[in-house]
């Protein structure tokens, strides 16, 4: 007999009976399941010059991220930028490249972050993940989800700290594909989580497990952020704000003093200023006055990329080295480790509470 399911059902567990409606895989059927969508930033699909400019032609043309305006930007981008960055920039990915699996470190820890959610959350929901830039796309994986039946999402972007240049553009992608839905699923969006205790004593957990693998004490200890345009902050961004209040409750958490654990910003970009005081500067004047001993740590990660495993580990190891410093280490993000695992859990199962 041709399986149908009734109308009615076809909101909860379609229960095949006579025929009636519609057949039970018809796209429209939903079974009532709860999806988990992980969101991060996105990474390009090679090192060489055209997926390299790829990546940055779809990054650096979101007005979430660059707020210059389209009369001066695009130009600047389309000759200049896109034709210097991609290659410098795709030999620094190379450098960081995981050859096995030919993608960037932020995809193999992302997905890894979703498998080890999805085993430790059971059959309550269906785990999937995507990248704001580049794959897997946004729309794509919340199609996916509701292919699978699921009629609530939960779109949780991986960033502890809230900026527009971030969380809000991820969201924004994710919007733009229920844009195009006649029957848009239900959705929630989990918020950040930088002075949540249980991902402060993570931080604090990861950092001491780092420290107690080096051969020395650092003098110093430096919690670098991402850094955004300064006028971000002006505008009204809680970004800044959110990284100081983590980098305090860390430092307390950890004991430390204002001059034993800092906050910096990384990475920028462009000539406009940025949020300070800058990684790389600080670093430098560290080593110059005589600091021979620091660590590094990128608490504002969730997974470690061309920003902290480049920058951090390669570019400020040097300028650190260069100028008298001697010992320099720096701690992992948490990743998809049983810390980094407890952090995005807590966070999903708070959020899930009365879905679940
Ligand atoms: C130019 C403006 C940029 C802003 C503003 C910005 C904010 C911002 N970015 C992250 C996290 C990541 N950024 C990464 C790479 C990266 N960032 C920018 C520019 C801005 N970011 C560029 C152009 C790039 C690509 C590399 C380069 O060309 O320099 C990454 C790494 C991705 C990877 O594949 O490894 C992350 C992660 C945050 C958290 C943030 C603001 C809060
Ligand atoms: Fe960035
Ligand atoms: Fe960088």
């Amino acid at each position: 007999m041709n399986e149908r399911v009734e109308p009615d059902t076809l909101l909860r567990n379609p229960v095949r009976v006579a025929p009636t409606a519609l057949p039970p895989d018809h796209p429209a059927v939903r079974t009532g399941r709860v999806g988990v969508l992980l969101m991060n930033l996105g990474t390009p699909e090679g090192t060489s010059y055209w997926p390299m400019r790829r990546y940055l032609k779809e990054f650096l043309s979101d007005r979430r991220v660059i707020e210059v305006p389209r009369l001066i930007w695009w130009p600047l981008l389309n000759l200049i930028i896109l034709t210097k960055r991609p290659g410098p920039k795709g030999r620094d990915y190379a450098s960081i490249w995981n050859n096995e699996r030919d993608e960037g470190p932020l995809k193999t820890i992302t997905r890894g972050q979703c498998e080890k959610l999805q085993a430790a959350m059971g059959d309550s929901v269906v785990v999937d993940w995507a990248m704001r830039y580049g794959k897997p796309e946004v729309s794509l994986r919340i199609q996916a989800l509701l292919d699978q039946g699921c009629d609530r999402i939960l779109l949780v972007p991986l960033y502890p700290q809230y900026a527009a240049a971030t969380s809000a553009t991820a969201c924004d992608q994710a919007f733009k594909a229920l844009m195009q839905m006649r029957w848009q699923p239900t959705v929630r969006v989990s918020p950040p989580y930088h002075d949540d205790p249980v991902y402060i004593e993570a931080m604090a957990d990861s950092i001491r497990e780092g420290l107690a693998k080096l051969d020395f004490e650092p003098e110093v200890i430096l919690t670098s952020f991402h850094g955004v345009p300064k006028s971000y902050l002006l505008k009204g961004d809680p970004y800044h704000c959110q990284c100081l209040k983590t980098g305090r409750l860390i430092r307390e958490a950890m004991g430390y003093t204002p001059e034993q654990m800092r906050v910096t910003f990384q990475s920028r970009f462009g000539n406009e200023e940025w949020l300070k005081p800058y990684t790389d500067e600080t670093v430098q004047a560290l080593a110059k006055s005589g600091v021979k001993r620091m660590a590094i740590v990128a608490p504002g990660f969730t997974a470690d990329c061309l920003e902290t495993l480049e920058e951090l580990d390669g570019e400020n190891r040097h300028y650190f080295e260069e100028n008298g410093g001697e010992k320099y280490a720096f701690i992992p993000c948490l990743n998809d480790s049983d810390l980094g695992m407890r952090v995005i859990e807590h966070v999903v199962r708070r959020e899930l509470q009365g879905w679940i």
